[in-house]
């Protein structure tokens, strides 16, 4: 997978910026990463004034599959508990997270990600679309870290390595568990759609793991950590540190939160869900604001098809009424649309038109 979907990162190189900063010493936000007021920016008690909140749903609970349904038509987002990944993984990992953030600047330069390559130490992929860089670093894993890993730690990389590939083998079968509980409250099986099924004979799903740190900044509310955007997948899982900063988007144009909460994970619909469910899934815009005084990990597991099939809205959600309001793509020609076009990729590749897509998201 990560040679055919690399071409889609060719078209869009990303360099480390010349204006990178080291965030370990800054006593102020520079021009570079200074961003106009934050809207929404989270005040301390924050939960007493949201008068709505990302629905959190207990897998185990029997009406799960209905709840994932209603959650994902009305808010593109929910937390799970009773998810079945390890408490000690999840430590585990940001451990490991904080141990690869702490690394002197000039060391994790050595891990990183090249201008048009996928796996390694970076800014958000996303920075190129911005006038102003984001207050964050990244880095991102395709497969197995441990070609970077080495670059990072020459002796010490077998537990990173150890606790990365543990996890995206977790992964990898929640995801697949999430997007036939998502698929199923609509009335899709195993049988409605062929590459994903147990007889499939395509080359599997494709996933990449991104590591991101929000470190401490003088003045969180004129800078951004990851700025609005929907994920390029069909969904995400994310799971964050105790110090918030992940939102949503809602309709009337409000930042709402997600808390965190210990032990739950995030999952986001994606845009290829989008394309998958006709529309009945909104992909949800979210960005990360930053911290004063708290330093912020995520851990974000993007899952997407097998690179080369084509997605369309799945024929038992279409009729008369119901027509398909997005042409086929695959997840490697998505890519190249989104590194074009960024947040009106879906517009580009709907067949009617769009009636609430266009929303600006710079503010
Ligand atoms: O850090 C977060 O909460 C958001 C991360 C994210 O949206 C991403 O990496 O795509
Ligand atoms: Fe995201």
């Amino acid at each position: 997978m990560a040679v055919k979907l690399s071409e889609a990162f060719k078209s869009q190189p990303v360099y480390l910026h010349d204006d990178h900063i080291n965030f370990d010493s800054v006593q102020e936000v520079p021009d570079s990463h200074a961003w106009q007021q934050i809207v929404d920016y989270p005040s301390d008690d924050q939960d007493l004034y949201d008068a709505e909140s990302v629905p959190i749903i207990d897998l185990m609970d029997p009406n799960a599959c209905n709840l994932v349904g209603n959650a994902c038509q009305t808010w593109g987002v929910f937390q799970v508990t009773n998810h079945g990944i390890p408490i000690h993984l999840l430590e585990d990992l940001e451990s490991e997270g904080r141990r690869l953030f702490q690394l002197p600047a000039q060391q994790k330069v050595k891990a990183a990600r090249p201008p048009n390559g996928m796996s390694g130490y970076g800014q958000a992929r996303i920075s190129c679309f911005f006038p102003k860089l984001m207050w964050s670093e990244g880095f991102t894993i395709v497969g197995s870290p441990i070609e970077q890993a080495r670059q990072l730690w020459p002796q010490g990389y077998k537990t990173f390595c150890d606790v990365i590939e543990e996890y995206e083998k977790e992964m990898k079968k929640l995801s697949s568990r999430l997007m036939w509980i998502m698929l199923g409250s609509l009335g899709i099986t195993e049988n409605d759609m062929s590459w994903a099924g147990p007889n499939s004979k395509s080359e599997g799903p494709c996933a990449a793991l991104q590591l991101n740190s929000y470190p401490p900044c003088p003045d969180p509310k004129i800078a951004m950590g990851l700025a609005a955007h929907t994920d390029t997948t069909l969904l995400t899982i994310l799971y964050q540190t105790s110090t918030s900063g992940l939102q949503v988007l809602r309709d009337g144009g409000r930042w709402v939160t997600v808390p965190p909460k210990s032990g739950a994970l995030v999952i986001n619909v994606g845009d290829l869900l989008q394309i998958l469910s006709n529309g009945r899934f909104p992909s949800v815009f979210h960005r990360a604001v930053v911290h004063q005084t708290h330093q912020r990990l995520s851990f974000v597991y993007f899952f997407g098809p097998p690179s080369n099939i084509q997605i369309s809205p799945l024929s038992k959600l279409i009729d008369q009424k119901h027509p398909p309001l997005y042409r086929s793509v695959t997840w490697n020609e998505y890519l190249r649309i989104k590194y074009k076009h960024f947040n009106e990729a879906l517009s580009v590749v709907r067949l009617c038109e769009p009636q609430h897509e266009s929303i600006d998201m710079n503010d």
